[in-house]
């Protein structure tokens, strides 16, 4: 049986970014292939850094889809456990979690040959390129394209035994924006001979907020955040250029054109009134506002609702964004929130889920997928 707070602890300590999980790969690889071995039914294969496996069923009418996701992020671990990261990336937004739920699953799910076919996907860059929408369009899937996908995301907040979703729209649809102001460097005693690129991004970013108080629906959602800006080298300096990286979150796709549409004639028209370039990307790629279908999430819900380890919540949507997105805007299915007690939220350098989950997730989730694949 295989060790599930081992293999978690490996995972967390050894974090990699999106399209560069080799290392993951390999060690997702080693585990699955112990798996399996000796199942007649199960059937693997690999794209880029990512895997999938199929336990092919015994009278297979429909694919039943498990999806996890397996990058880590950017961010320097501050938890001081034993297993932490030391490699300046860290599983800041739970995906050890996910990876080695998706891993017991396997196990559990691959015991006996289920009736359905059942896939799971180990996904890549989730946090930064849409590897599901690149697998997706790259056919990886070839033709074990699922018929329902489900898949989970931790959540700090809730408490291990919460299971939190709804039958509508979990996540945001996101837009990575990336803006650079280019104007004309100079002496900061001589303003009137240079093209201030710092002055015009601070105008950029005052007048951005007007997108969620004057643009939106004050019924609809919309964030617009700038995480990120630098301009300038030194105080007597005028800045030449000026970049801006920040991203637009809506709970609709509509909301999301608007935004993206309003952010750019605002960034076009300071430029122009500043006399000075612009280069200006949006990046939405994969990161579609995740939808539950209505019909499969009503009948999760209900499933949960009638296991007594479980506490069904039924959850608002989350600014938070998800490339799972894209796969449920191809595929029916339902992504649900899965409470893991830490006290630090998702992409903190302290978030630290509790691993008691993990028996609690393989047991549960097993069910509903042994439901779903009709032993
Ligand atoms: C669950 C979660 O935290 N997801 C990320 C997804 C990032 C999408 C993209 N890189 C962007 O920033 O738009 C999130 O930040 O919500």
């Amino acid at each position: 049986m295989l060790d599930l707070i081992k293999i978690r602890r490996h995972l967390h300590s050894t974090p990699e970014i999106g399209l560069q999980e080799h290392e993951t790969q390999k060690y997702l690889l080693e585990i699955i292939n112990s798996v399996i071995a000796d199942k007649a039914f199960a059937e693997l294969k690999t794209w880029r850094t990512g895997i999938l496996v199929m336990l092919h069923g015994s009278q297979a009418t429909k694919t039943i889809g498990w999806r996890t996701d397996i990058d880590g992020l950017p961010v320097e671990e501050q938890t001081g456990l034993p297993f932490a990261s030391k490699n300046g990336r860290m599983h800041a937004c739970g995906h050890d979690i996910h990876m080695t739920t998706a891993l017991g699953l396997l196990e559990k799910l691959s015991e006996t040959q289920p009736r359905e076919n059942l896939l799971f996907l180990f996904q890549p860059a989730e946090e930064n390129e849409a590897g599901g929408k690149l697998m997706y369009d790259e056919n990886a899937f070839g033709d074990w394209i699922p018929d329902e996908f489900y898949g989970l995301h931790v959540r700090p907040e809730l408490k291990v035994g919460d299971i939190a979703t709804n039958t509508h729209t979990l996540f945001a649809g996101t837009c990575e924006v990336e803006l650079t102001f280019k104007g004309k460097g100079g002496h900061a005693a001589f303003p009137h001979e240079a093209d201030d690129a710092l002055v015009a991004a601070a105008y950029f970013v005052t007048q951005v907020q007007t997108i969620v108080s004057r643009n939106v629906d004050p019924l609809g959602s919309a964030v617009v955040t700038f995480g990120k800006m630098e301009a300038g080298t030194t105080n007597n300096i005028i800045a030449e250029t000026a970049f801006l990286h920040g991203t637009i979150r809506t709970l609709t796709q509509e909301m999301n054109t608007l935004t993206q549409k309003r952010l750019t004639e605002i960034a076009q028209g300071i430029a122009q009134s500043f006399g000075m370039e612009l280069d200006l990307k949006l990046k939405q790629g994969g990161y579609l506002p995740v939808e539950n279908n209505p019909q499969l999430a009503s009948e999760l819900m209900t499933f949960f609702e009638n296991e007594p380890a479980v506490n069904l919540i039924d959850i608002e949507p989350a600014m938070t964004g998800e490339d799972f997105g894209y796969l449920l805007s191809k595929i029916p299915g339902v992504m649900f929130w899965l409470g893991v007690d830490s006290s630090a939220p998702l992409h903190s350098n302290k978030m630290t889920p509790s691993e008691t989950v993990l028996d609690f997730a393989v047991e549960n989730i097993a069910k509903f997928l042994e439901m779903k694949a009709k032993r």
